[in-house]
């Protein structure tokens, strides 16, 4: 009796986030990190499908560093990055594409699509949905930075009730281009900002960020992010996600999270629960500054 007066309590206590989010979309970035088992991928395709039966839209932006990492190897062409970007020659944007507008991303959508959401795997190629030109003046070879993302195109299929999964490829405006590779965590916050999303959640393989004794950082701002980039405490792949997470917030976007991916149900755990996990970033400018007053209305609810 007890038990199942706890369940229906765990519902109950879901209200107030679930009218809260209600026809808002969240931007899910799955981070190749967080894709390791079959049973987390499952436990994130039930997540995803609850978000869309109860109101919610999400938009999955996903990466698959790792497994890029893993097929160049396999091929002797060796993986180099600069500040958590990789440096992208032509060999290794084929690999790209294939992985990421391949690979993964339909895998993903198959995912989704077998556990009853309706999920449509596309590239930013896709009615050029995402465009880049070369970043840093080549440098970094076809890596790119998006210069355009036509949000309208995104909204469109949500509107449909189509959950879009986005592989971050970008296409270019030259004609034979092999376009561009997009680190996802920026493709992720680029997408957030131009569909208007209410908030983006980046799911990685660490609790969140840490200082330099391993200590979750519950909460950051712009200032707080330089100086943990300059003194070293966030580096490699952390460096994308954490300006990532401050370019949204900038941008439009309400809220932006780094949250654990290996741990079961953490989207759930996150948007559902008044505790919530993981590194929110805030804003300097707001006057709100250090209270999140998203959960402090709906635990007020
Ligand atoms: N301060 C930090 N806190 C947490 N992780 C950090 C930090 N600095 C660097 N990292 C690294 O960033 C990694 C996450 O980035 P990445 O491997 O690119 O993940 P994803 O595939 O999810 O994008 C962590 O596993 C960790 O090794
Ligand atoms: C330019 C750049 O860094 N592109 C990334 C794209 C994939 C990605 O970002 O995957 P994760 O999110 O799993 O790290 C790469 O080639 O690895």
């Amino acid at each position: 009796m007890q038990k199942k007066h706890q369940k229906v309590q765990t519902l109950l206590d879901a209200i107030p986030h679930i009218k809260k989010f209600y026809g808002k979309t969240i931007v899910i970035k799955y981070g190749g990190s967080a894709q390791t088992s079959p049973e987390l991928k499952e436990k994130f395709a039930e997540d995803i499908v609850l978000l869309s039966l109860v109101g919610i839209k999400p938009v999955i932006v996903h990466g698959g560093g790792a497994r890029i990492s893993e097929l160049l190897d396999k091929l002797s062409i060796e993986s180099e990055f600069v500040d958590g970007h990789r440096v992208t020659s032509e060999d290794t944007m084929r690999v790209v594409e294939m992985v990421l507008s391949g690979e993964i991303n339909k895998n993903i959508t198959s995912l989704l699509n077998h556990h009853g959401a309706k999920a449509i795997g596309i590239s930013g190629k896709d009615s050029s949905i995402i465009n880049a030109v070369p970043k840093e003046d080549g440098k970094f070879g076809y890596t790119g930075v998006v210069t355009k993302v036509n949000g309208d195109m995104i909204n469109n299929l949500i509107k449909e009730g189509f959950i879009p999964v986005i592989a971050p490829i970008a296409d270019s405006a030259e004609p034979n281009h092999p376009g561009f590779n997009i680190n996802a965590d920026v493709a992720a916050s680029k997408i957030a900002a131009a569909i208007g999303a209410q908030k983006v959640l980046f799911l990685t393989d660490t609790v969140g960020v840490l200082d330099k004794e391993g200590t979750l950082l519950n909460s950051l701002d712009q200032d707080d992010v330089e100086a943990y980039k300059k003194d070293g405490t966030i580096g490699g792949g952390m460096i994308p996600k954490v300006d990532s997470c401050i370019d949204a917030i900038y941008n439009g976007v309400n809220k932006a999270h780094i949250i654990d991916g290996r741990v079961e149900h953490s989207i759930l755990l996150e948007l559902f629960t008044s505790d919530g996990i993981g590194t929110q970033f805030v804003r300097k400018d707001n006057p709100n500054n250090g209270i999140d007053m998203e959960k402090l209305l709906s635990d007020e609810a």
